[in-house]
């Protein structure tokens, strides 16, 4: 049953240590470099991220063929006595899994229905299945044409090894082609037609697969990966930047804020660490010292007014929610990607934020917070639509709102299971509204 949580914060001062969960993003990379590897790369630190395990469970299930789910008959095939049996693979609401398997699931031999949770049915994939077709896979829609969910018959003959995808829609399209490239037969030549969206995930992708010993190259817009093992190694899923986020957002809206996140590091491979930048026009310094980040809030006048998100669209909530809260009339570019993911971030953004009487307008493609009907109500409600983003974004909201209540606050648990915890450790109080039996 969906449960809502109401936040009160009476200091606006937080002081503590912050132990963040492994990257969602990383550690689903290296389960599926994990699973390719066939025994010769092992993650440590799996994250907590309900994605992750949820994947981890999939992945690590299959050696004895049963992949931790029910037996079913794909949709579109009715069962005969002649035809396969589908393994049913529900994903959730996991965007990163549902790609990543697409491909994985394409290139290991047997049959599955690959589906997740209403909004997955939502989110397009049609330019993944054409990319793995045009390499060979068999790959039907068991419902609408070019969304999930996807029956697969795995173990495909490689017809050529090269294909071009749009880079504008989803990286994680190209994310997925390129952790089967290295167990492609005739190896993957990737061509990237147009921008290329999210291009830091694409470079995590590269870079892990290189700590697995699979070399690339990248020149102009062809990525190329030629068949070749993988290395004996183990990975080490560094914790989530997009998670740390939100502390950035915390100590923002803080009067005094001294934050320790142990573990994270300035070189990491997630480009959402893109965060201290951002935060640094808000007077969050970072200080990289005793294996982790140290944040501390000083006076400073509010500068920049423009940020580009392209590289970052998971940070795009937490930036967005407080500027609205500082009045900071700033521009955003770089979001389009927001309304194809858990839910369109954008209507979500400009519905909350509209309770307290800030609009998020768009022309052309720039979004301009106007500012100039602010109110800060004595109580506000957040709707969360199943998107774990809103919630942790809007949450920093009770250091200015008296009372905050947050709708369904357990969706945080995609990516950030401890994150209610976290806010108590940190001074939050959390109590559960009265509701009339
Ligand atoms: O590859 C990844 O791990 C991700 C890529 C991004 O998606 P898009 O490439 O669809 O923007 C990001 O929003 C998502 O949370 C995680
Ligand atoms: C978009 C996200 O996730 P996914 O696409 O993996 O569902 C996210 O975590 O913000």
């Amino acid at each position: 049953m969906k449960q809502n949580i109401i936040l009160h914060k009476n200091s606006k001062t937080v002081n503590t240590t912050i132990q963040l969960t492994g990257s969602k993003s990383e550690c689903n990379r290296a389960l599926v470099i994990e699973a390719l590897s066939q025994g010769r790369v092992k993650v440590t630190n799996v994250s907590d991220a309900a994605d992750a395990v949820l994947l981890a469970n999939i992945l690590r299930n299959q050696e004895s063929g049963v992949r931790n789910q029910e037996v079913v008959t794909a949709a579109d095939e009715p069962a005969t006595e002649n035809s396969q049996l589908a393994t049913e693979v529900n994903i959730g609401p996991a965007g990163t899994a549902m790609r990543f398997l697409t491909a994985y699931f394409s290139l290991e031999p047997g049959e599955v229905l690959l589906t997740g949770s209403e909004r997955m049915k939502q989110r397009p994939i049609g330019i993944l299945v054409d990319a793995l077709r045009t390499l060979g896979a068999d790959i039907t829609y068991a419902e609408q044409e070019g969304y999930p969910p996807l029956h697969i018959k795995g173990g495909f003959e490689q017809r050529t090894d090269t294909v071009s995808i749009k880079g504008n829609i989803s990286s994680q399209y190209i994310t997925a082609l390129l952790l089967i490239a290295a167990r492609l037969p005739q190896g993957l030549k990737l061509e990237i037609e147009g921008e290329l969206t999210s291009r830091p995930y694409v470079e995590m992708t590269l870079s892990m697969l290189q700590q697995a010993g699979i070399q690339h190259e990248w020149e102009g817009n062809t990525i190329s990966i030629g068949n070749q093992p993988f290395s004996e190694t183990s990975i080490w899923v560094e914790p989530d930047w997009s998670a740390a986020s939100y502390w950035y957002a915390i100590a923002a809206l803080s009067d005094e804020a001294e934050l320790f996140l142990p573990g994270l590091t300035a070189y990491s491979l997630q480009g959402d660490s893109v965060i201290t930048e951002i935060m640094a026009n808000f007077g969050i310094t970072s200080q990289f010292k005793d294996g982790g980040v140290y944040l501390k809030k000083e006076p400073k006048a509010l500068g920049r007014k423009d940020f580009n998100l392209i590289k970052c669209p998971d940070l795009a909530q937490t930036v967005i929610v407080v500027c609205a809260a500082l009045g900071h009339e700033a521009t955003f570019t770089g979001l389009e990607t927001l309304k194809i993911k858990e839910t369109d971030r954008i209507a979500a953004l400009q519905n909350e934020l509209g309770k307290m009487g800030v609009k998020l307008v768009e022309k052309d493609e720039v979004y301009t917070l106007d500012c100039s009907g602010k109110f800060i109500p004595e109580k506000m409600t957040i709707a969360t639509y199943d998107d774990h983003r809103m919630a942790m974004a809007f949450a920093p909201l009770a250091l200015v709102i008296p009372e905050l209540e947050i709708e369904d606050y357990m969706v945080v648990e995609k990516s950030y299971p401890a994150y209610w915890d976290d806010l108590q450790k940190a001074g939050f109080s959390l109590s559960q509204p009265f509701t009339k039996a």
